[in-house]
């Protein structure tokens, strides 16, 4: 293991303000003021927490991701163009721990989330490759300190005092395959790393992006029984991709400003088990049957797009990063007391006769605080039929990680 020291984040009076955002690129030395809460929405990637007033809005994909990260590009700073800026106090206190670091996803997420306010320590775990990536990151001046782990022996150091962790480790698929197709290679590792998170850090919020998600979030909730430290509003498959799809697809279809599109994305994450919820759009928006269908249609095929579009070299990696950095900073956000907190996200659940199912939910400082099933009320014929046709898919893909779990317990 090898930590790596950062720097605080400061904003330096010619410094680059984090990624190229919006109106703040920066080809000439410039300052920006914050002074609101509008202000410090302008930092995207880098929206850091005021001392005085704005602990809870610190987020650089705010609540509504999108739609935070939209009201970066249209703020009062940038419609006056005012350029002059006060130093701002960053609150970074959690530690994220993201398992598959080095890979596809795993880097960019490690970036997005080395960029995170709230974060303290950045700690990155993966059988190959990761001393390099954590060196890297290292140098990005944020406030987190970076360590890199790597092989079995170093795994619980890594997780020990963990808030959130993350697990993007395994295989994607190739042209042709199903997301099923990798349960084989996944369900191992998914299995080895919860049972060392059940080992280390308990407490944590554990967000599963292996696939096949429908699988693997039973396969680890499994194991956390097994191990006697079970917490059902813990446990999250990240599904927040779908989310991100829809909201993107629906937008351009319409015609709309992507930062007011927010689609709720229920179901599993497979196929037709990805159902969008596009009569819950807000605003409320009208499709024809063909729109719908279409819609339906490329959001439940959106990975596939991507797996084929790559031909071989892997499957949606920038975007994924992109959704998990966003899903990771709503938790912290929760996790620092933030009431305010909705996303999607495949949970344990008892909205219907599925045990796992997503929905969307209000994340809180224990985890799921509530589900939002009156989003489930009053679907169209089109969704209702949608509903009920996917649930033998899912209930399959349930019954097959809980079986592998009870197959082959886990180590004491
Ligand atoms: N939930 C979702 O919406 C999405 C899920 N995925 C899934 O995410 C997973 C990762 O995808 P990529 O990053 O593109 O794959 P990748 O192959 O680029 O990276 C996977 C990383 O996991 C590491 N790894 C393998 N076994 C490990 C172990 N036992 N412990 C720790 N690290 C281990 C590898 O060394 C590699 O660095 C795939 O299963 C993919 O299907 C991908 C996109 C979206
Ligand atoms: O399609 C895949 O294999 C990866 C994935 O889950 C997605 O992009 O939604």
């Amino acid at each position: 293991m090898a930590a790596t020291s950062a720097t605080n984040f400061t904003i330096g009076s010619t410094a680059s303000i984090g990624p190229r955002c919006g109106p703040f690129t920066q080809s000439n030395a410039f300052t920006i003021k914050l002074n609101s809460k509008n202000y410090l929405r302008s930092f995207s990637g880098l929206k850091a927490a005021n001392s005085m007033s704005c602990e809870s809005e610190s987020s650089f994909f705010g609540n509504e991701s999108s739609l935070a990260l939209a009201r970066t590009y249209n703020t009062k700073a940038h419609k006056n163009n005012q350029r002059s800026y006060t130093y701002v106090q960053p609150h970074a206190s959690y530690k994220v721990a993201i398992l598959g670091a080095s890979g596809g996803i795993g880097q960019p997420l490690a970036l997005l989330v080395k960029m995170s306010p709230l974060v303290s320590s950045l700690n990155l775990y993966d059988i190959a490759n990761v001393k390099g990536v954590a060196a890297d990151l290292s140098h990005c001046n944020t406030p987190s300190q970076v360590a890199d782990f790597t092989g079995a022996s170093e795994l619980a150091n890594c997780l020990k005092g963990a808030n959130v962790v993350v697990i993007p480790a395994g295989v994607p698929r190739k042209p042709g395959m199903t997301r099923d197709d990798l349960f084989n290679i996944n369900a191992n590792i998914v299995k080895t790393l919860i049972e060392a998170v059940a080992d280390n850090c308990p407490d944590a919020f554990i967000h599963i992006i292996s696939n096949p998600v429908n699988s693997t979030v039973p396969i680890a909730a499994e194991v956390l029984k097994q191990k006697g430290v079970y917490d059902p509003k813990k446990l999250f498959g990240v599904t927040t991709l779908d989310v991100v799809r829809a909201n993107t697809f629906v937008a351009q279809k319409k015609n709309l400003k992507l930062i007011d599109v927010d689609v709720p994305v229920v179901g599993g994450h497979a196929g037709i088990t990805i159902l969008p919820l596009l009569s819950k759009t807000k605003p409320s928006v009208t499709f024809t049957d063909e729109e719908v269908q279409e819609l339906t249609v490329r959001i439940q095929n959106a990975g596939t797009e991507v797996v084929e579009a790559k031909a071989g070299a892997g499957s949606a990696t920038l975007s994924m990063a992109y959704a998990a950095a966003r899903f990771v900073e709503s938790s912290l956000r929760a996790l620092d007391g933030d009431s305010d907190v909705y996303e999607c996200s495949y949970i344990q659940s008892d909205v219907n006769e599925l045990p796992f199912f997503a929905s969307r939910i209000k994340l809180g400082k224990n985890g799921v605080e509530a589900v939002i099933s009156s989003e489930l009320e009053g679907l169209t014929e089109y969704e209702q039929k949608a509903l009920e046709a996917l649930k033998p898919e899912l209930k399959a893909s349930i019954e097959k990680g809980v079986a592998f779990v009870q197959k082959q317990p886990v180590t004491a």
